[in-house]
């Protein structure tokens, strides 16, 4: 609640903003300003770029073959997020690929990761260019981790001293380079002072667990939303700050426009503001509307970093341009409650307090006290509207690149059955009256706080599957509110629609 409160303060600042700007714009620079430079060092420091010609061209050729062989074989997808209650598809397509388990959620979707191929994993692939479409990412990913590094140790961020003469990463496969080559200084000047743990947290703050991709052909989009603020013109991804990142971790971006040979710049430009047909990212300092905007062309190849704190300080958006362009942004997902490890322990620890009588086999709950109750149920919740609501709302997308997700959401779905028996079993426990009026008043309460949330969740993802933006997507991309089920389906123990127990309940405690 306080967090909706906090977004709606942030929605009238911003239409404060809007209103007091009229038909007038904030100035932005792009490099074909003056003060471009000095803005830059200035107020936006912590933005990196580098020219394609910087990254090896193999990795190039790799990347953007896996890039087209994606798009060809129907990979990208567009998500149907919502946003402050309502549904949108994105107008730019995305798909996910990073650590086998991993997922990554924004703007209320969980996207689940197509596996990049994994040690100790064995990972089918519906085609064998997809495998390496994936391998080509994971090296991509490599690269720019070590580029990361590199970058941060050149801001100074870290006193790096004591490091190791090992390369950053340990996969095979990669374009490593060792971290002394550069900026560290010499192991006998490390034992004194400098700690191990800004080693440690320069590593995990550029070790990419994950790379959500974009694809958009401005062609084919009969509509594109006008930059509101600086008139940067149309945008493919509106101003945001990214979300779930593990905090002050380094986000990468390359980006791959599909220019012609001979560059699209329009020939007449060099009028004011930027290139309409060149594919840039604009970036602005959050809540300040004195300093100037950014927009940086991206050319085909060419990559940024955006380093520490400057996600949470500034926001961006990507300008769109004439082209089809694709960007591969790779991330720390901030994953502590976003792998299937977490989740299948989770599911194990709910499932503990189910126990079956060895004789007659019954089911029964271990502890009915409010504590374990509010626990199991809360889990429920979280398997529920997490994982399996997530999952199907995607409808069956994971399938056009491997079946990796299958197995466990299976898994997922029967551990969330016995779950569902648990709660069967709590309300027909809770009307006996083994307990003080005074504990049994406080279970119920809590037991119906999770059941009311449940009831509430099940309303929104029905509404999601039936939005207007939802019938619109082809058949193979609609939503499945799964699971679902009708009274007369009698294996389940308790209804889809939770509202007579949540009454019978009610009258309970009353
Ligand atoms: O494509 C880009 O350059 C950035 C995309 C982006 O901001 C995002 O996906 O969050
Ligand atoms: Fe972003």
């Amino acid at each position: 609640m306080k967090r909706r409160a906090g977004e709606r303060e942030k929605e009238l600042k911003k239409k404060k903003l809007l209103e007091e700007l009229g038909e007038k714009r904030l100035p932005y620079v792009t490099p074909a300003d003056a003060d471009f430079r000095q803005l830059w060092k200035t107020k936006y420091s912590k933005l990196i770029f580098r020219k394609s010609d910087t990254v090896p061209e193999d990795l190039h050729q790799m990347v953007q073959e896996g890039f087209l062989t994606l798009r060809e074989q129907d990979c990208f997808f567009q998500d149907l997020v919502r946003i402050k209650g309502k549904d949108f598809l994105t107008p730019v397509s995305r798909i996910l690929i990073g650590n086998p388990g991993c997922t990554y959620k924004y703007l209320n979707t969980r996207l689940f990761t197509v596996p990049w191929p994994t040690e100790g994993y064995d990972i089918k692939y519906c085609s064998p260019q997809i495998h390496d479409a994936c391998k080509a990412l994971i090296r991509l990913n490599d690269y720019l981790h070590i580029e990361a590094v590199k970058a941060l140790q050149g801001q100074n961020f870290f006193e790096t001293k004591e490091i190791k003469d090992t390369t950053v990463i340990d996969r095979e496969q990669n374009f490593a380079t060792p971290l002394t080559e550069k900026g560290s200084v010499s192991k006998d000047q490390s034992s004194c002072c400098v700690p191990e743990d800004d080693y440690i947290s320069l590593k995990n703050r550029t070790s990419y667990n994950l790379t959500l991709l974009n694809y958009m052909d401005p062609l084919q989009m009969l509509y594109l939303k006008q930059e509101p603020y600086f008139g940067m013109g149309n945008m493919a991804v509106s101003w945001h700050h990214d979300e779930n990142l593990v905090e002050r971790s380094t986000v990468a971006v390359y980006s791959y426009s599909c220019e012609g040979s001979a560059m699209e710049e329009s020939n007449e430009q060099k009028l004011k503001g930027r290139d309409p047909a060149v594919w840039h990212v604009g970036l602005k300092v959050a809540w300040d509307i004195e300093t100037p905007g950014l927009a940086i062309p991206l050319h085909q190849g060419d990559f940024y970093l955006m380093l520490d704190d400057l996600n949470m300080t500034h926001q961006h958006c990507v300008l769109a341009g004439f082209s089809p362009r694709f960007s591969s942004t790779h991330r720390v997902a901030d994953c502590s409650r976003g792998t299937l490890e977490y989740i299948f322990g989770q599911c194990e620890l709910a499932l503990q307090n189910l126990q079956t009588d060895s004789d007659s086999m019954a089911l029964s709950l271990k502890s009915l006290e409010t504590a374990v109750i509010k626990q199991v149920e809360e889990i429920h919740n979280e398997v529920e509207f997490e994982w399996l609501r997530q999952f199907w709302f995607q409808g069956r997308r994971y399938l056009k690149c491997t079946d990796w997700w299958l197995k466990p959401m299976a898994q997922l779905e029967e551990f969330w059955r016995k779950m569902e028996i648990m709660t069967s079993l709590v309300l027909s426990e809770v009307g006996k009256e083994e307990q003080t009026e005074e504990q049994r008043n406080e279970t119920i309460n809590c037991f119906l706080l999770a059941l009311t949330e449940r009831q509430r969740l099940r309303k929104e993802w029905t509404a999601r599957c039936q939005s207007e933006a939802a019938e619109s997507l082809p058949e193979d991309q609609k939503p499945e509110c799964h699971p679902f089920w009708t009274d007369d389906e009698c294996d389940m123990p308790l209804p889809y629609d939770l509202e007579e127990v949540i009454a019978n309940l009610q009258n309970l405690v009353q």
